[in-house]
């Protein structure tokens, strides 16, 4: 059975024209690293890149220009408002028509930018409205108070690891995965100090069905070395 594993390159605010034009080359190396990466072990990389909204553009071209069903385009945050007057913020409808099949919602980033749980839920709800897959980022804290879980990909961050030289130890990331697949039919992912020394570690739990990526992401040699590391 082919086992499909889930590497979400969240960008942050970083990204830049540069770096967009080293994806050309990325793409341009496609059918290579398809061969030899995502076949090997029966291991289907899905590549979801989500760049800051100005540069979702410039990557829509390059992406829809592929064809594949192993790269998509995802946004770091939507609007709770599907339309009206909101200086400032982004629809969900916008992103969809831009090219946007993912959407990273409730990072512990924009927690401490006074995101809550409500603003969360109505994100992920307007999202869903717009066919837009939702990727909802967890910590510690909302799997000890069981915050409700809604969105379609639960992502499993740690605080303490996001941004961290080491990411979580696999026991507990193992132990997560398993508690949330128990409660709920949702897929999970992990993010916090993932890299291509440790991706393999993190593949080797079989119940976890992929990475959400911030630095690594943001090196294209380091980033094509981590996909090649998966399995
Ligand atoms: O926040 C993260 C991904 O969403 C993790 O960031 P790092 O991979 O840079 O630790």
């Amino acid at each position: 059975m082919i086992r499909d594993f889930f590497v979400i390159a969240n960008w942050k605010m970083s990204g830049s024209l540069l770096f967009i034009q080293q994806m050309n080359t990325f793409i341009a190396s496609w059918q290579e690293i398809k061969d030899v990466a995502f076949r090997k072990n029966s291991v289907r990389i899905k590549i979801v890149i989500c760049p800051p909204h100005p540069y979702i553009s410039s990557l829509h071209d390059v992406i829809t220009s592929l064809d594949s069903d192993l790269l998509y385009l995802g946004a770091q945050d939507c609007s709770k408002y599907e339309n009206g007057s909101y200086t400032g913020e982004v629809s969900a409808k916008a992103l969809k028509e831009f090219g946007c099949s993912y959407v990273i919602l409730g990072h512990q980033e924009r927690r401490q930018m006074h995101e809550n749980h409500d603003i969360i839920t109505q994100k992920i709800e307007v999202a869903k409205k717009y066919d837009i897959v939702t990727i909802q980022c967890v910590n510690d804290h909302d799997i000890q108070d069981k915050v409700a879980l809604s969105g379609d990909i639960i992502a499993y961050e740690p605080a303490q690891h996001i941004g961290a030289t080491e990411c979580e130890s696999m026991d507990k990331i193992s132990s997560i995965t398993q508690l949330v697949k128990s409660t709920e039919k949702r897929k999970v992912i992990y993010g916090g100090a993932v890299n291509s020394d440790n991706v393999h570690l993190l593949y080797q739990i079989t119940e976890l069905d992929g990475i959400l990526v911030g630095r690594s992401s943001l090196d294209y040699t380091e980033f094509t070395r981590l996909l090649y590391n998966v399995a």
